[in-house]
């Protein structure tokens, strides 16, 4: 199969779809595999490796995309990238469509057959394509609020862990998956206060059970939240409904009860943003702020640590490209019903209920073309 890695083009996004070892891997199985010329550079591969793996490279990127089956890559198409994908042609890439009716137009006019990293499933009932991108957020999370905080940043000066004879800053998580509990555990690990709110009492437990009292953990409700934003200097949003937008759990008014300078992580930005003033930013101008309350919503988080995002996101999707590239895309989701729940798009329809419901589209159920 010919399989295509474009260099990524959104702001600040240095991960690249395929490490140089997953290159080699594909074209053992006889699959061609065609690299734009410096994509994997931000994340510390050389287009040298990609050729010493039997990769080609290709410098024009209309041949990059022209040529290719299958294309592999990080971040949602860019208007740009969209405007080049055609009917006939795989992408594998995080999509987060629910917010985003115009690429989700753009792809279905596309024709071309689109999969979303974010919304396989595993066995266990986790994402498991989305969960290392989730583990590098939530750890990030903190240190974007720790310095949000500063002054400098219009934050409220306020030191996360605190000082001997100072009490350290109150943190609360809203959502205690795998961002919110990687999140948390950076700001323990800080010193300061936190708080986990969850609406999965089973998730709760897990995490009562994990840390052993060290943080407490909250049922979610409106009363809980608005003590929470009484309360805290920072809280991250870390919610998540499977494929659809994000439920708006802090409201503008809200933030009025909060210390002037305090920070809101919006992680879940890319499913639309669970704070009713969210709007997704970019790591050249990450924060803004609104009614005093400093807001960072960086829609593409792991981008900043490249080299570690690439490696843990291809030591996940490395499977799943395989099947995709040795079977087609028909096949491999037949067989697996998991990375069948990837499917978003095909031949200009929803195939994902989530996303469907989110926009207003018509559901087409992807069953009939797995059989
Ligand atoms: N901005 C970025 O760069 C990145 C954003 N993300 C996003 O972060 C979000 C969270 O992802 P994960 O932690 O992997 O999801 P997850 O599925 O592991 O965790 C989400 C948690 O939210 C809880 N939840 C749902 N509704 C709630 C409510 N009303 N109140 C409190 N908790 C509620 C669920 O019970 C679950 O435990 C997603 O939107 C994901 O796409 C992930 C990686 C990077
Ligand atoms: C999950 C996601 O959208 C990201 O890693 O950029
Ligand atoms: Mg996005």
């Amino acid at each position: 199969m010919q399989i295509a890695v474009p260099k990524e083009i959104k702001n600040h996004e240095y991960r690249v779809a395929l490490t140089p070892t997953g290159a080699r891997e594909l074209v053992a199985r006889d699959h061609r595999v065609t690299v734009q010329a410096g994509a994997g550079e931000g994340a510390g591969f050389p287009d040298a490796a990609y050729e010493a793996a039997g990769a080609c490279l290709e410098t024009d990127v209309a041949k990059v995309w022209d040529g290719a089956e299958l294309i592999l890559k990080v971040k949602e198409p860019q208007a740009e990238e969209v405007a080049r994908l055609k009917a006939g042609q795989t992408l594998f890439t995080y999509l987060h469509l629910a917010a985003e009716e115009k690429l989700t137009r753009g792809l279905m006019e596309s024709g071309a057959t689109c999969i979303a990293y974010e919304t396989i499933t595993d066995r266990q009932g986790g994402l498991p394509l989305l969960a290392p991108m989730s583990t590098v957020a939530g750890r990030m999370a903190i240190q974007a609020g720790a310095h949000s905080l500063e002054k400098a940043q219009g934050g409220s000066g306020v030191l996360l862990p605190g000082v001997p004879g100072v009490a350290p800053a109150r943190v609360a998580v809203i959502g205690g998956g795998v961002v919110g509990e990687n999140a948390a555990r950076m700001a323990l690990g800080l010193g300061a206060e936190v708080t986990v709110l969850d609406k999965s009492i089973p998730r709760l437990e897990t995490l009562d059970d994990r840390y052993q009292g060290r943080m407490k953990t909250v049922f979610s409700t409106a009363d809980t939240i608005d003590e929470a934003v009484h309360e805290c200097d920072l809280i991250v949003g870390a919610v998540l409904i499977p494929g659809a937008a994000a439920p708006k759990l802090i409201t503008r008014e809200m933030l009025a009860e909060m210390q002037p300078g305090s920070v809101l992580v919006d992680v879940a930005i890319d499913q639309g943003g669970c704070f009713e003033t969210s709007r997704a930013t970019t790591h050249t101008d990450p924060t803004y702020i609104v009614d005093g309350i400093v807001h960072y919503c960086v829609a593409n988080m792991p981008g900043a640590v490249a080299r570690t995002s690439t490696q843990a996101l291809t030591n996940a999707t490395l499977p799943f490209v395989i099947a995709l590239a040795d079977k087609g895309w028909q096949q491999a989701l037949a067989d697996d019903a998991h990375f069948a729940a990837g499917l978003n798009v095909h031949d200009g329809q929803v195939t994902y209920k989530a996303v469907a419901e989110a926009l207003g589209l018509q559901y087409v159920d992807p069953g009939e073309l797995l059989k």
